[in-house]
């Protein structure tokens, strides 16, 4: 049984003829210990999706379950981490930690409290700068405190909104890395969304791109078998990487140009015009 599943979800924004459909229809199936990456276009509406997975948006229409039960809202057990950080400004690292640590675990301990934020802390490295506030730390540094806090509070399924997107390339590279370990240690089922294909076969299992909207869903889907641990400075010259990050890159372009072919039929406005019998003489 899946443990996370989109069946037949519908969203959309707006009320009647401005009514905007980001997904329609959509339907996936997240299997336990899974890491699986939804790619997709600008604008084709991944956010929506990892909103509506982890409940901070529900369904029009079909519905998302959890463990094969109606999701519902937002809870603990779907953790996100959202490409802009969102952390809490007035407060440390230890700080942001602790106020998620209390809403989840109110029963622990100071003093295990303490150990237990510390693990945390440690486990993203950024073991050293526990009393600094998010705008004294780099970007990279606050997605790490993001990761670390979302970890913390220990959720059944790992929600990643871009969450690399913000960064530059190198330390970008530096945290794939880094969420791979993470997700080899405990194997904890992880829904990634991302628009750089090379970034989705270096960690996923599983690739399902997203069709581009309006009435966006989730198209054919790619299975990546290369062995684990994957080493970024080979893979560029593995032939199953390159044939796999091609076929994809390939579907990708494929879905966006039937895409626009289908928005500019739709779009183009004929001339109101009626046709004359005349008659000759
Ligand atoms: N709360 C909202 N109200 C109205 N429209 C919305 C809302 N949220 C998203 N949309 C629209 O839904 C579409 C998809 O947005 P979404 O943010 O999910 O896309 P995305 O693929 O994550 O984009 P990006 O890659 O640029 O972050 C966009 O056209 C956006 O304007």
């Amino acid at each position: 049984m899946a443990i996370l599943e989109l069946d037949n979800a519908t969203v959309g924004f707006g009320e009647s003829h401005r009514r905007y459909t980001v997904l329609e229809d959509a339907n996936l199936k997240v299997h336990e210990n899974e890491f699986v990456a939804i790619i997709g276009f600008s604008g084709s509406g991944k956010s929506t999706l990892i909103s509506l997975l982890g409940g901070l948006v529900l369904p029009d229409a079909g519905a998302v379950r959890f463990k094969g039960k109606e999701a519902g809202g937002p809870g603990p057990d779907r953790g996100i981490v959202f490409q802009n950080y969102s952390l809490l400004p007035w407060l440390t690292v230890y700080g942001n930690i602790e106020l998620a640590v209390k809403t989840v675990f109110p029963q622990m301990k100071r003093n295990e409290r303490r150990d237990y934020i510390q693990k945390y802390i440690d486990q993203v490295s950024l073991t050293g700068s526990e009393s600094k506030r998010p705008s004294e730390l780099s970007g990279g540094m606050r997605q790490r405190l993001s990761l670390a806090r979302t970890l913390s509070m220990q959720p059944e399924i790992l929600l990643l909104d871009e969450p690399l997107s913000a960064l530059d390339a190198l330390t970008r590279s530096v945290l794939q890395d880094e969420i791979i370990r993470l997700w080899e240690e405990d194997r904890r089922t992880v829904v990634m969304v991302t628009n750089d294909v090379d970034e989705a076969v270096l960690m996923a299992d599983r690739i399902v791109p997203l069709t581009p909207g309006p009435s966006a869903q989730l198209g054919r889907e790619f299975a990546v078998t290369l062995d684990r641990p994957r080493d970024r400075a080979t893979l560029n010259f593995n032939p199953e990487f390159k044939k796999l990050r091609n076929e994809i890159t390939r579907y990708m372009l494929d879905i966006n140009e039937d895409a626009k072919q289908l928005r500019v039929a739709s779009e183009l406005v004929l001339p109101d015009i009626q046709p004359i019998r005349i008659g000759v003489a």
